[in-house]
C-alpha cells in the first residue's frame, strides 16, 4: 500500500537531511506505530506519505513514497486527498470552515458527492465520534482536545483508504483516548491502513500491527504488535521511548478550592500571603458557563496540576491567571487584587498551541542570549538548533523553546497548558525539572494536562474540574 525505499530528504536551507536512508512499507489494511526521539523524523515521515513532501515543502528528495504502486510526487492533488486522511500535529491549522460539521462535509463537497449522501455520512460520522453536541459550534471556540476529537473524525469523513494521525491523543482525555482507540479498531474492521506517530504509547498496545522506531531520520527497530505487547518498560526506555504501563498516579493532595466546576475542600479564610486566590470566578461564552469557582488558593511554591475532562474549563482558567480571558470575580496574588494588565505583566504561559507564540526568525532570537539561557537550551537539548527559524522545528522542539521562554521569563505565575505534547520519554523529564526549578524560587506554577506520567512526577497537588452539568 504504501512503500518508501531508501529514501533521502533533506529541507531547504538544512545542512543534514532529515530522513536518511529511509525504508518502510506498509501493507494494505495495517496498522503501524511510528515512534521514537523527538526530532527523529516522524512527523516528515507522514508528510512523505500524504504528499506535503514534495508537493507542498520544499527540500531536496531522493527516492519517494509509492501509494499502491504510483509515486506520490507525480499523484495530482485531489487523488492524494482522496486517497488519505491526515490528521496534524496541532490540529486547528487544518480546518478549512467555520464549524464542525461543515468541516466534516468539506472534503465529500470538495469530491462533488450528492448532498444526501453528504448529509448521511456527516451523521454517522458525527454519532460514531460522539461530535453531536459540536455540530454548530465554532472551531475556532472548541478546546484544544474538542478540535483534536474533530480533526479526527474529519480526516476519516470521506473513508480514505489511508489514515495518518500525527501524535492524535496529545490533547485528550483518557475517556477521548479511549474513543480514539476505538475509531482505530473501526477503521482496521473496515480494510483501512494506518500510520501513527506517537510518542504516548500504552493505548496503542492492542492495536498495532507493527511499531517502528525511527533514529536519525532511518528505522531504528521494529517490533511486530504481539512483541510490542509484551515488552516491558525497561526495554522501551531504554530505546528512549515511553512506556507501555498506564502510570496509576496517587491522586495528590486536592488544592484549596471550592465551587461549582471545582472539586476540593473549603477554602482558608481571609486571603493567604503567599500565592493566588481566586474569588468567585466565573466565565461565560454567548451565555453558556463555562468556569464557576467559587474560591481557589494556587500556593507559591508548589506545582499545582489542573486537571479534568475535555472542554472542562482549564484552558480558560489558565486565561483568566495570565489576564487573557475577560471574567467576572477576583484574582489576587499575594494578598494583593490584580487587575486584567497587572496579571498580563506578572505572568506568563506555554500555550497548548505553541506555534501561536513563536514570533521571531530564530531560535536564539526567542530567548534573551546570555550564559543562563545557554545553559538552558543545552538542558532542553536545543543548543545546536540556535540558528534555526523557529517554525522549521519538530513538534517537541517548538514545545522545549517555548518551555525554555517561560523558564526566562521571570514572571510570579507560570502556567503550562499540556507542555508534554511531542515530548520524549528524556524530554519528559527536563521539562518537570524546568517546572521544579521554577517553583523552587517561589513562582506560581500551574500545570494543565492528560498525561498521567508528567501529572505523577510533577504535581504537588491537584485541582479537578467537573463539567457545570456535574459530569
Ligand atoms: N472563545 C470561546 N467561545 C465559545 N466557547 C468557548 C471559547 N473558548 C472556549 N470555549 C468553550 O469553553 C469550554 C472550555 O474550554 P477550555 O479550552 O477551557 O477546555 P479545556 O478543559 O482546556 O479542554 P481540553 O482538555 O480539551 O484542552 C469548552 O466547551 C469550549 O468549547
Ligand atoms: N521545515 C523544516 N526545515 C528544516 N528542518 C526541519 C523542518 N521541519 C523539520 N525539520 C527538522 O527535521 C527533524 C525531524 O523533524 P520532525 O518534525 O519530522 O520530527 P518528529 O520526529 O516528528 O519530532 P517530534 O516528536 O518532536 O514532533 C528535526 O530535527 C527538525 O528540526
Amino acid at each position: 500500500m504504501i512503500r518508501i525505499d531508501g529514501v533521502r530528504w533533506t529541507y531547504s536551507g538544512a545542512d543534514a537531511p532529515t530522513l536518511d536512508g529511509l525504508t518502510l512499507h506498509v501493507r494494505p489494511g495495517e496498522t503501524v506505530v511510528l515512534c521514537g526521539p523527538s526530532g527523529c523524523g516522524k512527523s516528515t515521515a507522514l508528510r512523505l506519505m500524504n504528499g506535503l513532501i514534495p508537493h507542498f515543502h520544499e527540500g531536496e528528495l531522493e527516492g519517494g513514497a509509492h501509494l499502491d504502486g504510483q509515486a506520490v510526487a507525480d499523484l495530482p492533488l485531489d487523488r492524494l486527498g482522496r486517497r488519505t486522511g491526515t490528521v496534524l500535529q496541532h490540529p486547528y491549522r487544518q480546518f478549512f470552515t467555520d464549524t464542525t460539521e461543515t468541516e466534516l462535509a468539506f472534503a465529500l463537497e470538495n469530491f462533488g458527492e450528492p448532498a444526501e449522501h453528504i448529509r448521511e455520512r456527516v451523521t454517522t460520522v458525527l454519532d460514531e465520534h460522539h461530535l453531536r453536541g459540536f455540530t454548530d459550534r465554532r472551531l475556532q471556540e472548541l478546546s484544544g482536545g474538542q478540535q483534536q476529537q474533530v480533526a479526527c473524525a474529519a480526516a476519516a469523513t470521506h473513508r480514505p483508504p489511508v489514515l495518518l494521525f500525527d501524535e492524535p491523543t496529545s490533547n485528550l482525555s483518557a475517556a477521548a483516548i479511549e474513543r480514539f482507540t476505538a475509531m482505530l479498531t473501526r477503521l482496521r474492521a473496515e480494510g483501512a491502513t494506518v500510520v501513527i506517530a506517537e510518542h504516548r504509547l500504552h493505548f496503542l498496545r492492542d492495536v498495532a500491527d507493527r511499531v517502528v522506531a525511527l533514529r536519525d531520520g532511518r528505522v531504528h527497530t521494529e517490533w511486530s504488535g504481539q512483541e510490542f505487547a509484551a515488552l516491558d518498560d525497561a526495554t522501551l526506555h531504554a530505546e528512549g521511548l515511553r512506556g507501555l504501563t498506564l502510570i496509576s498516579r496517587p491522586a495528590p493532595p486536592p488544592a484549596v478550592a471550592h465551587g461549582a466546576s471545582v472539586a476540593g475542600p473549603t477554602p482558608p479564610a481571609g486571603v493567604p500571603e503567599n500565592g493566588v486566590v481566586l474569588r468567585d470566578v466565573r466565565c461565560a461564552f454567548r451565555g453558556r458557563r463555562v468556569l464557576d469557582i467559587e474560591e481557589a488558593f494556587l500556593p507559591a511554591g508548589a506545582i499545582t496540576a489542573v486537571t479534568g475532562p475535555n472542554g472542562v474549563g482549564k484552558s480558560t482558567l489558565a486565561r483568566v491567571l495570565t489576564g487573557l480571558q475577560r471574567h467576572e470575580g477576583d484574582m489576587f496574588l499575594d494578598g494583593r487584587r490584580l487587575s486584567r494588565t497587572q496579571r498580563q505583566r506578572a505572568s506568563a504561559i506555554v500555550m497548548q498551541d505553541v506555534q501561536r507564540q513563536l514570533f521571531t526568525d530564530s531560535v536564539e532570537a526567542e530567548l534573551r542570549l546570555d550564559a543562563r539561557s545557554q545553559a538552558l537550551l543545552g538542558d532542553l537539548d536545543l543548543a545546536h538548533l540556535s540558528d534555526r527559524h523557529p517554525l522549521s522545528l519538530s513538534g517537541g522542539q517548538q514545545q522545549r523553546l517555548v518551555v525554555a521562554a517561560a523558564r526566562l521569563s521571570a514572571r510570579r505565575i507560570v502556567v503550562f497548558d499540556e507542555p508534554s505534547s511531542g515530548v520524549d520519554r528524556r524530554h519528559l523529564h527536563s521539562i518537570t525539572q524546568v517546572m521544579r526549578d521554577l517553583a523552587a524560587e517561589g513562582v506560581v506554577v500551574l500545570l494543565i494536562s492528560h498525561d498521567d506520567e508528567l501529572l505523577a512526577g510533577a504535581a504537588d497537588q491537584e485541582l479537578r474540574l467537573k463539567a457545570i452539568d456535574g459530569t
